[in-house]
Order: C-alpha cells, then structure tokens, then sequence
C-alpha cells in the first residue's frame, strides 16, 4: 500500500450544506460525514493534512463584531476574525476528525495551527474587492447595505448578492516547515484555514496582518507544494470539472494537462470565484511539483485518490 502526503481541501459544503443556517450543531453534522471520509484516507496508510474555506464563518464574525459595537465592545479587523474563523472551524474538524479516529480504533493526534500566508503589500487586488464572504442578501438589502456601509456587493454565481473583500494572491504559508515535522510524526493537521491569515512581509522581514481573505484552493496550493506534498486534493460540491458546464452538452473531464486546463481557463471554461481558482490551483501545484491535483466531491474522495473519479490534473 503506498503511503502519500495529501492535503486535502474541504469545500463550503463539507462544512455546512444549503439551506442550513449556520449553527454549531450544523456544521458539526455535516462534518461527521466529512471526517468519516478522511479517516478512510488515514486508515489507508495516508498522511494528511485538512484546509478549508472560511467565507460563511468570516463574513458571521464580522457581523458579529459590528453587532458588539453597540454594546461597547471593540471590534476587530478582518485578519483578526480570520484568525477566529480558523480557531472556529479548526476546533470543529479537530474533534470530529479526534471522535471518527476514535470511532476507527487508531490512535493519532489532531491538532490545528493558526497559519499565516504572506501575501504582495502591492498586490492589485486591496484595490478591487472579489471574495464574497458571509451571508446572501437580495439586491435591494445589498444596495441599502453598500450606501450604509460603504461595503462592496457582488451578485454570486446566481445565489444572491454577497459583501465582497480584497482577496491577494498566496505567495508563501509562514507556518510550513512546521506542519510539514508535525505530518512526518504522524500528526493530522489542520492549517491554513480560510487560506491562512494574509500577512505582508516588512523591510526588515517582520510580518503584519492586513485586511482581506485568500482564496483556500489557491493557499491549499501553495501549502502543498511547500510540504512537497504527494497529492493535493480539491474537494467541492460537484463530481469532476465540467466542459460546458450548465449547458445541456456539458460532459465531465476524467483528465486533463497543465497545457489543457490553461486552455480552458483562457476560453473561460471555469467560472471566476468558484471553479476558476481550483482549476489554477491544480496547475499550480502540478506545475511547481510535477505531481497530480484532482477536484472532486466529497463523497468520491477514495475514488478521486486512486485516480478513479474526479477530474485530475497531470503535467
Ligand atoms: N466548469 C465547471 N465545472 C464544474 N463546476 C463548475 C464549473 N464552473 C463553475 N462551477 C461551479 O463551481 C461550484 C464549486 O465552487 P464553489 O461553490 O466556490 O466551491 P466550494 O465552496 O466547494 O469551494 C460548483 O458547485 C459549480 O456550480
Ligand atoms: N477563504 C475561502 O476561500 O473561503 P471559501 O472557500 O468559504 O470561499
């Protein structure tokens, strides 16, 4: 049995499914079945290590902070609700992983570490606002919220209007050689959640958080490939990467090249803010590593390893 380094990336929906609200108890029960997925992977002689998206749950606790300015209570900055978020859901996928690994009789520590990722001070994107977080809104609560606030609204993917912040590209995960000791102990980590706090780099190579949330898929790549990673896995709510996608031609990818996806992602295949980034993600790693990337769903995550299911990325 091969024994591979994987970082997998869970989708939105591994932690919370439509229509649910939000609550603890909910995102505990989609976890469940999350974790069950993973320990398989564990228990197939695997070395794994969990990210995930953080937009739901940032967006929740900067309602929160202004919710608390009311009461007195000091808000805090985007990075510092990032670095909640992770402590949120990390304590979420922590325990549950700890209760299916339990469940499975093996015997294996959980931890999660709060995980920076240096990003560009001049990057483009603190200019142009395009990560959608926190919850969905009609167009005429967006436009009331954007004049009140000064917040930017975007319309996302047809499911409503969205507050949207500057998403700057992932350069480097602060904590990687770290997570890379822990995963080689045997250890099962969870880091760079809602792709890692983005921190800018000083003259003199100290690091400060700034205002805005990376791209998971994007951050998931750049850890893989620092962790020199065997696999890197994309985990969302559709089967494979889709040709023609909602189009009644669409047909599913079983595989493509680096050369390939370039190609579709110039013709526009994938669309931006959803499918767009895991396809270059994939390139990414694929490319810096000379490995395989798949995207996949959730339930086919056995299958989307063994090359079986999913679409996968190869050089
Ligand atoms: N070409 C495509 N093939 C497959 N899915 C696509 C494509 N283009 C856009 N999508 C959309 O991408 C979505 C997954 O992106 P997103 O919701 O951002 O993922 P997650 O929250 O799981 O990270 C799918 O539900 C699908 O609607
Ligand atoms: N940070 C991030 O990409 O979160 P989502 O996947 O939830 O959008």
């Amino acid at each position: 049995m091969q024994s591979w380094m994987i970082v997998v990336a869970l989708g939105g929906n591994a932690i919370l499914r439509p229509g649910q609200k939000g609550t603890a108890a909910d995102q505990r029960h989609s976890l469940r079945s999350t974790s069950r997925q993973l320990v398989r992977l564990i228990q197939r002689g695997h070395r794994v290590v969990v990210t995930h998206g953080n937009g739901p749950q940032v967006g929740a606790i900067l309602l929160q902070q202004e919710a608390g300015r009311s009461a007195g209570v000091p808000a805090m900055p985007l990075d510092v609700c990032g670095a909640e978020s992770q402590g949120l859901l990390g304590y979420l996928i922590q325990q549950s992983l700890y209760n299916e690994l339990v469940r499975a009789n093996i015997e294996k520590s959980v931890v999660t570490l709060v995980t920076q990722t240096v990003v560009d001070s001049e990057d483009p994107a603190f200019s142009r606002p395009t990560k959608p977080i926190g919850p969905f809104y009609d167009a005429a609560e967006a436009r009331r919220l954007a004049a009140e606030t000064g917040y930017h609204y975007v319309e996302d993917a047809g499911r409503g209007w969205r507050r949207v912040v500057p998403s700057p590209d992932p350069k480097a995960i602060v904590e990687a050689q770290v997570i890379r000791d822990l995963v080689q102990q045997g250890v099962i980590v969870v880091a760079a959640g809602g792709g890692g706090i983005p921190v800018v780099r000083d003259p003199e190579y100290r690091i400060l958080g700034v205002e805005a949330v990376i791209d998971k898929d994007l951050a998931a790549a750049r850890l893989a490939e620092q962790m020199h990673a065997d696999l890197l896995v994309i985990l969302t709510d559709v089967d494979a990467v889709y040709l023609g996608y909602g189009t009644p031609q669409q047909r599913p990818v079983a595989q493509m090249t680096v050369a390939e996806a370039r190609r579709y992602l110039e013709a526009g295949e994938f669309a931006s803010g959803s499918m767009e980034p895991k396809v270059r993600a994939c390139v990414r790693f694929v490319e810096a590593t000379g490995k395989r990337a798949t995207i996949s769903a959730l339930e086919r995550l056995q299958g989307a390893v063994a090359g079986a299911a999913g679409t996968s990325v190869v050089p």
